[in-house]
């Protein structure tokens, strides 16, 4: 089985808050590839980070998000940069994949100044700027849809995104 659908989009694009809130709407389960990589390294991502760097995080995640396509969970929300990974990107193609599309003044808003992002300690807003530019493309790769969260509440993309789905 494969996930319903796979969300993906920057940091702060409400993939864990949608993703939840889609899959209690939809009466299925919720799985998010970061919470996966915390489980299996026994320790928060900034610490992953911080101990083992960025590089040995991303092999961590290739194999999160492999074991969790292959699970077939009902939502699945996928890290921030997972789709930095060609392989990760091959893996996507023939699944329902939800690109939550952000720019930069909400994405700034929502990440605030907040702990828990290593990749926006210093600069948030430049770094941000940055990860937006370099990502674009890539989302816009994989995705099926993209749904935009702009100015929007999550229950209103919520719900447009259950819309999308076959009944
Ligand atoms: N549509 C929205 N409107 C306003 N605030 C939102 C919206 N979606 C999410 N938020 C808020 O933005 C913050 C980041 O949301 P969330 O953690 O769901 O993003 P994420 O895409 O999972 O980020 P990350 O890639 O870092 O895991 C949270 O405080 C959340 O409540
Ligand atoms: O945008 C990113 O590269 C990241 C986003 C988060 O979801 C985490 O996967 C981690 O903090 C890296
Ligand atoms: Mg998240």
């Amino acid at each position: 089985m494969a996930p319903v659908v796979v969300l993906v989009g920057a940091p702060g694009c409400g993939k864990t808050t949608v993703g939840q809130a889609l899959a209690a709407t939809l009466g299925v389960e919720f799985r998010d590839t970061d919470a996966d990589i915390e489980q299996m390294a026994g320790k928060p991502i900034p610490e992953i980070f911080i101990d083992e760097g960025e590089a040995h995080f991303r092999t961590l995640e290739r194999a999160a998000v492999a074991a969790a396509l292959a699970a077939g969970t009902g939502v699945l929300a996928l890290g921030g940069g997972a789709v930095l990974a060609e392989e990760t990107r091959a893996a996507l193609v023939g699944h329902r994949v939800v690109h939550l599309s952000v720019e930069l003044p909400d994405a700034v808003k929502r990440v605030g100044l907040g702990a828990g992002r290593p990749l926006l300690a210093i600069n948030p807003r430049a770094t941000l700027k940055h990860l937006l530019d370099q990502r674009r493309p890539l989302y816009a790769e994989v995705a099926t849809e993209t749904v935009t969260t702009d100015g929007r509440p999550p229950t209103a993309i919520v719900a447009e995104i259950a819309a999308l789905l076959p009944r």
